[in-house]
């Protein structure tokens, strides 16, 4: 099965990272496909919102996959991989459509990153969200930050340098998190294509022009300035031995 799946929900277009077994956690086909399909999604005249979510109820998405990202050693090593990601989610980021992050399990380190370049952030009731990459010695490295500063402000640093695991209620109670649903469970995507049908105006256009109005508030150059800034910070902190040790730890736990 393809790492990340397209599907179709009417006029709502769903991502999903299909890595149940490592907890939906990012390896180079995840970074291709999303950068394929989030263009494809783009092209799709019938799509007007695009969800973003992972499989099975455990993860939405538990950050980079460590086995690959584990193996990158020095600052030279690891910046051309956290800058390819960063790409993407500067490009879903701009994103033509409004985006919604349906975080369906965990979302931790790259994960939170995810959905922090999302406009939207549902949840399930169990779902858990941390920046826990200062546990690991590093900072985000995929633009995370950047985007989170951007749409949450001065209330961003404290999810940053906690480096804690938040209750979805927790995150929905300071309005980082948009809505979350009273259960969990199968009919999930008819949960969210209700929610987006009773909440939203599914027409594209007008949706769209709503979009561009966000995108009109942000400078962009600035905004891409940040996140390479971003990813150079985490680069050079890759190296030093608190990462190596941290990733080791998870491995070995
Ligand atoms: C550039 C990237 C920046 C970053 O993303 S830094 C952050 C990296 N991510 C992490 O440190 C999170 C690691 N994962 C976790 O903390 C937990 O797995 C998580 C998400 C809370 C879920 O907990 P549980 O549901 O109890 O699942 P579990 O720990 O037993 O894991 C199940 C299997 O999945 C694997 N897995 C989970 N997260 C992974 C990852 N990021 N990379 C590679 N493998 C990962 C884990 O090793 C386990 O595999 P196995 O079944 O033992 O073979």
């Amino acid at each position: 099965m393809s790492a990340v799946t397209y599907e179709k929900y009417h006029d709502c277009v769903i991502l999903r990272i299909n890595r149940e077994h490592k907890r939906n956690a990012v390896n180079e086909e995840v970074i291709d496909k999303l950068n394929t399909f989030i263009t494809k999604a783009a092209e799709d005249e019938e799509a007007a919102v695009v969800v973003i979510t992972g499989s099975g109820a455990k993860a939405f998405c538990s950050g980079g996959d460590l086995e690959v990202f584990g193996s990158l050693y020095t600052a030279d090593e690891a910046y051309p991989v956290l800058k390819k990601m960063s790409e993407v989610l500067l490009k879903l980021f701009f994103f033509s459509k409004p985006t919604v992050a349906m975080i369906n399990g965990h979302a931790v380190g790259g994960g939170s990153e995810i959905a922090s370049a999302c406009d939207f952030r549902f949840a399930v009731p169990e779902a858990k969200l941390g920046f826990i990459q200062g546990r690991l010695g590093i900072t985000t490295g995929w633009g995370g930050s950047s985007f989170l500063f951007q749409q949450f402000g001065r209330r961003s640093l404290p999810l940053l340098t906690s480096a804690k695991v938040y209750r979805a209620q927790e995150l929905e109670s300071i309005g980082f998190i948009d809505k979350v649903f009273k259960t969990s469970g199968e009919d999930l995507m008819t949960q969210v294509v209700n929610e987006l049908h009773t909440n939203f105006i599914m027409d594209r256009p007008v949706l769209e022009a709503y979009k561009r109005r966000k995108l009109d508030q942000i400078n962009r150059k600035q905004l891409e300035a940040n996140v390479e800034r971003e990813v150079t910070d985490c680069a050079v902190l890759w190296e030093r031995e608190e990462h190596h040790q941290a990733v080791e730890n998870f491995f070995n736990k």
